[in-house]
């Protein structure tokens, strides 16, 4: 039996995360991280907020109960994935009294003792709204925080047209923090077609790329899993998405399909668009394994093109 509340009173966390700048000369420690389970919990959004935060609850709970020692939200976890909630559902994370959501992730990740890369939800800050994704570690504060930086904006006649930017403000910032699970990127779902991204973060020394991601029944059954795997592959590092399920009865159809993707861009697990919990186990020593086999670092033209990191040059 589902409990309808879902908890979250608790002492106050911290609610900002300072800002990192990483670069391949400052390498992770990762002596005692090589393995671990990651659990990636596509949920069921409902028109209820309150629901929606139980469903959360439950399913981080039982994750973590599966030995996940990183758990990742969908995009949109908290809210239906539509123009017309996003403000509605939008939470202040500065202020305790105005964001149930961000308070209910940070108690579990002190609860269970484990990192949560929190989907996305939307965030009022500054009179904007944000589409933004928290990440928490074991002792429930924040470390990073990343609003999605490339606006889903799309019109395919007769299939699909959707317009994030008439709400959301699109984030400035690539977002790579250290974790008790590796140093991890984060992006937001359309964050995924932009290769730049994922390779700042292979530069910048990412073991993982999270993608909370709600695609849609039409780009998702043509470029989801080929994102994620080119993502990786390119990249020579772990890709894990995390979306809703499908509620046939709304108007933006997700597609589903949660998913790991190792270094050498093989499916290592994955869903399909029902409501379900993947758990999967990462070893990051097939990273080093992988660049070995294949060293694409030392094959790469840089006499010829090259990815210029905007905020290095400009910090
Ligand atoms: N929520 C999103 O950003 C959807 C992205 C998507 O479906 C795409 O094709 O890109």
């Amino acid at each position: 039996m589902m409990q309808q509340n879902p908890g979250v009173s608790m002492a106050s966390p911290q609610r900002s995360a300072g800002r990192a700048q990483f670069s391949a000369s400052e390498p992770f420690q990762m002596s005692k991280i090589i393995k671990f389970k990651i659990g990636l919990c596509q949920l069921l959004v409902t028109a209820d907020k309150n629901i929606n935060l139980v469903h959360a609850r439950n399913s981080i709970e039982v994750a973590a109960k599966q030995g996940a020692s990183l758990v990742v939200l969908p995009e949109m976890w908290n809210c239906p994935y539509s123009n017309n909630y996003f403000a509605r559902y939008a939470e202040d994370f500065d202020n305790k009294d105005d964001s149930p959501s961000f308070s209910l992730l940070s108690k579990l990740a002190l609860v269970h003792g484990i990192t949560i890369v929190g989907g996305s939800m939307p965030e009022r800050r500054n009179h904007r709204l944000h589409n933004t994704c928290c990440v928490f570690g074991p002792d429930g504060n924040l470390k990073a925080k990343h609003s999605k930086m490339h606006m889903f904006d799309i019109y395919i006649p007769g299939d699909i047209s959707f317009k994030e930017s008439d709400i959301f403000t699109a984030g400035d910032e690539p977002t790579i923090v250290d974790t008790d699970v590796g140093r991890i990127g984060i992006g937001i779902c359309h964050d995924i077609r932009f290769p730049e991204l994922a390779m700042l973060y292979r530069e910048r020394g990412a073991h993982l790329i999270c993608f909370p991601g709600a695609f849609n029944l039409s780009t998702g059954e043509a470029l989801w899993e080929l994102e994620q795997r080119a993502r990786a592959a390119d990249n020579q590092l772990y890709v894990a998405t995390c979306s809703p399920s499908r509620d046939s009865t709304c108007s933006y159809m997700i597609w589903g399909h949660s998913t790991v993707v190792g270094p050498s861009g093989e499916v290592i697990a994955t869903s399909s668009h029902e409501e379900t919990i993947v758990i999967a186990e990462i070893d990051y020593s097939t990273i080093p394994q992988q660049r070995k086999i294949l060293p694409l670092e030392d094959q790469r033209r840089g006499d010829l093109y090259r990815l210029v990191d905007v905020h290095e040059q400009n910090p």
